[in-house]
């Protein structure tokens, strides 16, 4: 199965590990698929720690690792792969660390032409977005349907769409190539965090791929 698949809950930012975790084990009960570790702000013991216990927790529940940023960290924790944005290095770079059995992903914003360039260089997978306005990144460069679809002709590489993603508007995502939904807001500040994990989910039974 390609392990870029479903729901790709990030974290959310929060600092206390043991509470972290519990969020975390609600997604993942819930059938996200896919953790990535992202937080801008702990300084590097606290990521240390906080990516360990989610290493550990990914484990238990057979879902995919991955590290935002820092492929370093990535390799430390063991992680299954890493997250690089167009300032986090390069995937030649990220490979010297991991090695060719662990992921890379890498965000293409709204470029294809990028996604081909990344693919050349070894990524993994590509990531699109943002599709929505997006609270975490209200600046983010925004991304269309149209695009996502002509993404998909062309690669042959797992896609994943964010920025703004919620169970409502995830289904066209999906319909148009999309094989993972990353997502923030819509999975951590959901009344259920369970239920929001096992909805956004359910849309990959759903919606014809
Ligand atoms: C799955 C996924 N897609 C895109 C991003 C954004 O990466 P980047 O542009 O480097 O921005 P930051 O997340 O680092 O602020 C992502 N993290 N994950
Ligand atoms: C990291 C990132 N990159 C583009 S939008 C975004 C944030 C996604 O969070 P949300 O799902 O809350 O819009
Ligand atoms: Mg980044």
């Amino acid at each position: 199965m390609n392990p870029i698949h479903g729901l790709y809950a990030i974290t959310p930012d929060v600092a206390d590990t043991a509470e972290l975790s519990r969020l975390v084990r609600l997604a993942l009960q819930g059938g996200a698929s896919i953790l990535q570790y992202r937080n801008k702000t702990a300084a590097a013991g606290l990521r240390l720690q906080h990516a360990r216990a989610l290493r550990e927790l990914t484990r238990e529940f057979g879902a995919t690792f991955i590290v935002n940023d820092d492929a370093q960290l990535a390799a430390q924790v063991d992680a299954d792969g890493v997250h690089l944005g167009g300032e986090d290095g390069s995937v030649a770079a990220a490979r010297a660390l991991l090695g060719n059995a662990r992921i890379v992903g890498v965000s293409c914003y709204n470029r294809v032409a990028l996604a081909h360039e990344a693919v050349r260089q070894g990524a993994d997978y590509v990531a699109f977005g943002a599709f929505f306005p997006s609270s975490v990144k209200p600046d983010a460069v925004q991304a269309n349907v149209q695009m996502l679809t002509a993404a998909r002709s062309e690669l042959d590489v797992p896609i994943v769409a964010i920025g703004g993603i919620t169970q409502q508007n995830g289904a066209a995502l999906i319909a148009a190539g999309a094989d993972a939904l990353a997502v923030i807001t819509a999975l951590w500040a959901a009344p259920d965090i369970e239920a929001s994990a096992q909805g956004f989910s359910t849309l990959f039974s759903r919606t014809r791929q």
